[in-house]
C-alpha cells in the first residue's frame, strides 16, 4: 500500500475522515464560493441541520474514501450538506475538524497560497451557475486555469478543450452571447483543460432545461472517463445518479447510514454501483 492507501484494488485519491463544519450561529458569512452569495443558518428553508455547542453543525462527522477514476453521486435533501462537503474537498473551506487528504496530500498542512496551487494543479470545479468571468471570451475564460498553472502558451490546449464540447465555432464569444447549455459546456472545457484528477461538480445541469442537461451530462461523463477523472457530482436527479460507480447520501450533516455497503467501501452512506464487483444499480433513497 503507498501513501495514499487502496480502495478496492485502485488508489485513493480522496480521503476525508471524520469531518465537522461547525458555523457561529448568526454568523452571517459570505462565501464566495457560492457564488457571493449571503449564506447563514436558516438561509436555507430546507436546511435541517442541528445546532451544536456554541453554533450550528453543518457537517457532522462524515467520513469518505473515493478510489481513483471513481464517480460518485452525492445526493440528499436540500440543506443537508452537500454543497459544504464539496467546498471541504476542494480546499474553499476549511474544517472545523477532522482532515482531507487529496492525492496524498493532506489539505490541513499547506498554507493559503500552496492550497490554491494545489488546488488549480489537481481539482476541476463545474458549478450549477457556470460561474465564467463574464468579460472574457469563451477561449480567454478556458485559458485562465491554464495561465494560472504557468503554461505561457496554453492556447492550442484550451482551443482543444472547447472542440472537446463542440464549442470550436463559438472561441471569441463572450458568456452573456451564448446559451446556458454553451456557457456550460465552456466550463467544462475549462474544468477539464488542466486534466485534473480531481473533478467536483455541483448540480451542474441545475439550470438547464432536461434535454440540455443531458447533453452536458453525456460530455460531462464522456469527459470523466476518457481521462480517468476521480468525480465527485452532487446532483438531485436519481437518473444522473444512478450513472455514477456509486452514491453518497448525505442527510442532516452526515452520510446516510442505510442500504447494503459495497466491497468497495467500507464506510457508512455508500451506496453500491456497478463498478464494484457487479453490484446491482441502487438508487439513493
Ligand atoms: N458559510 C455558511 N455559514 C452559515 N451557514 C451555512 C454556510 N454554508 C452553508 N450553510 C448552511 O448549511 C446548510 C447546508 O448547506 P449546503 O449548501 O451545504 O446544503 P446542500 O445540501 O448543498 O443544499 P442544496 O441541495 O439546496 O444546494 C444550510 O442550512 C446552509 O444554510
Amino acid at each position: 500500500m503507498d501513501s495514499e492507501g487502496f480502495l478496492n484494488g485502485r488508489p485513493t485519491l480522496v480521503q476525508a475522515d471524520d469531518l465537522w463544519l461547525t458555523v457561529p450561529a448568526h454568523s452571517g458569512r459570505v462565501n464566495p464560493a457560492r457564488n457571493g452569495t449571503h449564506t447563514h443558518p436558516g438561509a436555507h428553508p430546507g436546511g435541517n441541520t442541528g445546532e451544536r455547542a456554541g453554533g450550528l453543525a453543518i457537517l457532522r462527522g462524515i467520513s469518505l474514501r473515493v478510489a481513483e477514476a471513481e464517480a460518485v453521486g452525492i445526493v440528499g435533501p436540500s440543506g443537508s450538506g452537500k454543497t459544504s462537503l464539496l467546498m471541504l474537498l476542494a480546499g474553499l473551506e476549511r474544517p472545523t475538524s477532522g482532515t482531507v487528504t487529496i492525492a496524498g496530500t493532506r489539505l490541513a498542512d499547506l498554507d493559503e497560497d500552496a492550497l490554491a496551487r494545489f488546488r488549480r494543479r489537481t481539482t476541476g470545479i463545474v458549478f450549477q451557475s457556470f460561474q465564467l468571468i463574464p468579460t472574457m471570451t469563451a477561449l480567454e475564460n478556458v485559458l485562465v486555469p491554464l495561465e494560472l498553472a504557468g503554461h505561457r502558451d496554453g492556447a492550442r490546449d484550451a482551443r482543444a478543450a472547447l472542440a472537446a464540447v463542440g464549442l470550436d465555432h463559438r472561441l471569441d464569444h463572450l458568456p452573456g452571447e451564448l446559451s446556458g447549455g454553451e456557457q456550460q459546456r465552456v466550463a467544462l472545457a475549462r474544468a477539464f483543460v488542466t486534466r485534473p484528477r480531481l473533478l467536483l461538480a455541483d448540480e451542474p445541469t441545475g439550470n438547464l432545461d432536461s434535454q440540455t442537461g443531458s447533453a452536458i451530462m453525456d460530455l460531462l461523463f464522456g469527459l470523466q472517463r476518457r481521462h480517468g477523472t476521480t468525480m465527485l457530482l452532487i446532483t438531485h436527479d436519481p437518473a444522473l445518479a444512478a450513472r455514477c460507480d456509486r452514491r453518497l447520501a448525505v442527510r442532516d450533516g452526515r452520510l446516510a447510514e442505510g442500504g447494503p455497503h459495497p466491497v468497495s467501501s467500507p464506510l457508512p452512506g455508500s451506496l453500491p454501483g456497478p463498478l464494484h464487483g457487479g453490484a446491482a444499480r441502487q438508487a439513493a433513497p
